[in-house]
């Protein structure tokens, strides 16, 4: 596996295009099932995790062509179950489920897999499945499903706020008969992307963004375009690089409304921000960030993929800061990281509280998940010395040239 050697001390400045997002990306991909018709998709990241979900589509036998667009055929699908070595890659392979389910009456698939941030039950999926009319058997990590004739349209509340259950449900109930209410929606940007990806290929959503979905199902979908959005979570990561190393950044082509519980925080650390129609910019230059207190919420709350990235800015801050992660019961393992490299952190319950130091020192140090790999990327960034980050597989799941876009902005990386 590669590992990246940093020479920290750095600020970082410039500018930075941002990719399209890889959590409205993923599940708009595995939706391409949906249909017999030809998609033409762009703006798509190239991310290890899109990799795994176009071998994926491959497997089951669509055909798919790359020029600057992505473009997705699956009329040709004849497999509706997907291999144990690529599903269990990746947590957005659960959203393969529903699309075969609601086309082809029938799927078997592993469990997903993902960042190891906490258990991840699937149950919300499943359940919302069987109320629009399933039959799901779950048995040795294995969940067989089908269905007799279409899916029904239901009202399901949702228990708990779940993204994937949420677009699992929305996907079934787009084929469905009849309307289907999800209430106690999750409302991320990326939910609105879908909503307007299928309603694009003449599916019939409203609500998308709110807590309450309605969904009246059609009989087929066509064939269409659709660019997808921005990645909120690498522009966030991009902002507290340049926040940490007391630098000066502009992040182009990126939606500014997508970020406002960021940019609050950003702005309580004693950042200077301006944004425009698709740019942000955000000077700290000859400042140390301000300790922040921070709860992870889901959407329009703060997310918790950007936790990481502010408990650093909190390592080398002035002051005390509380962040509470509310959503993954296990998502402190880099604090460890950090620690190696100097921080001083503490953790209690399901919050960590951090005494800020001026500076983070180099270390050997292992990459646990996605969001904490870029973090400690940009500890090793800031940090005096030179950082190995070990383990950097979950770095290139989620983050396009992560260690290019930084060495423009005057990181010095390399990739060993
Ligand atoms: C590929 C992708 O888009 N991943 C994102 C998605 O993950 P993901 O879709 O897995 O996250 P969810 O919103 O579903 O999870 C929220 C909470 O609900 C729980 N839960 C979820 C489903 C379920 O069936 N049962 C259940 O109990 C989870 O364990 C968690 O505690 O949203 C998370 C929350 O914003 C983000 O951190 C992830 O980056
Ligand atoms: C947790 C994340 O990804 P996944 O859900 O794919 O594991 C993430 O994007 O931060």
């Amino acid at each position: 596996m590669k590992k990246l050697c940093i020479e920290g001390g750095k600020n970082l400045n410039g500018n930075v295009t941002i990719s399209g997002s890889k959590n409205a990306a993923l599940p708009i991909l595995f939706m391409t099932i949906l249909t017999e018709e030809k998609i033409n998709i762009s703006n798509v990241p190239n991310l290890k995790d899109i990799d795994i979900a176009l071998q994926l589509l491959i497997y089951l036998g669509a055909k798919i062509t790359y020029n600057k667009t992505l473009s997705i055929d699956t009329s040709f699908i004849n497999v509706f179950s997907a291999p144990y070595h690529l599903i269990t890659k990746i947590r957005a392979s659960i959203w393969i489920l529903a699309p075969l389910l609601a086309r082809f009456r029938q799927a078997k698939i592993f469990l997903p897999g993902g960042c190891q941030i906490g258990s991840r039950p699937i149950d919300l999926h499943l359940n919302g499945l069987i109320k629009l009319g399933a039959t799901i058997n779950l048995k040795d990590n294995c969940i067989n499903a089908f269905v007799k004739g279409r899916m029904k349209g239901k009202y399901i509340l949702m228990e708990k706020i779940s993204v994937g259950a949420t677009i699992t449900i929305m996907s079934a109930a787009t084929l469905a008969e009849g309307l289907t209410i999800i209430d106690n929606a999750a409302r991320e940007p990326e939910i609105i992307d879908i909503a307007k990806f299928l309603n694009t290929l003449g599916a019939n959503i409203i609500g998308a963004g709110s807590n309450k979905i309605l969904i009246k199902g059609v009989l087929k979908l066509t064939g269409g375009n659709h660019k997808v959005i921005p990645d909120r979570i690498e522009t966030g990561t991009f902002l507290v690089a340049a926040a940490a190393s007391k630098g000066f950044i502009t992040c182009n082509k990126t939606e500014p409304k997508h970020l406002n519980s960021v940019l609050i925080k950003l702005t309580e650390a004693g950042a200077n921000i301006k944004t425009g129609k698709d740019w942000i910019k955000l000077d700290m230059r000859n400042k140390r960030p301000r300790a922040l207190n921070i709860c992870t919420s889901p959407y329009p709350g703060f997310p918790t993929d950007m936790q990481a990235q502010f408990a650093l800015l909190n390592t080398i801050a002035t002051g005390i800061g509380i962040i509470t992660e509310t959503i993954f019961e296990n998502r402190f393992i880099y604090t460890s990281e950090l620690i190696n490299m100097g921080a001083k952190i503490k953790i209690k319950n399901n919050s960590i509280i951090c005494n800020g130091i001026p500076t983070l020192f180099s270390s050997n140090v292992f990459c646990p998940d996605l969001r904490a790999s870029a973090t400690l990327v940009l500890a090793g960034c800031i940090a005096i010395g030179i950082t190995v980050v070990n383990q950097t597989y979950h770095l290139f799941r989620g983050y396009e040239s992560f260690p290019n876009k930084l060495n423009q902005l005057g990181a010095n990386i390399k990739i060993i």
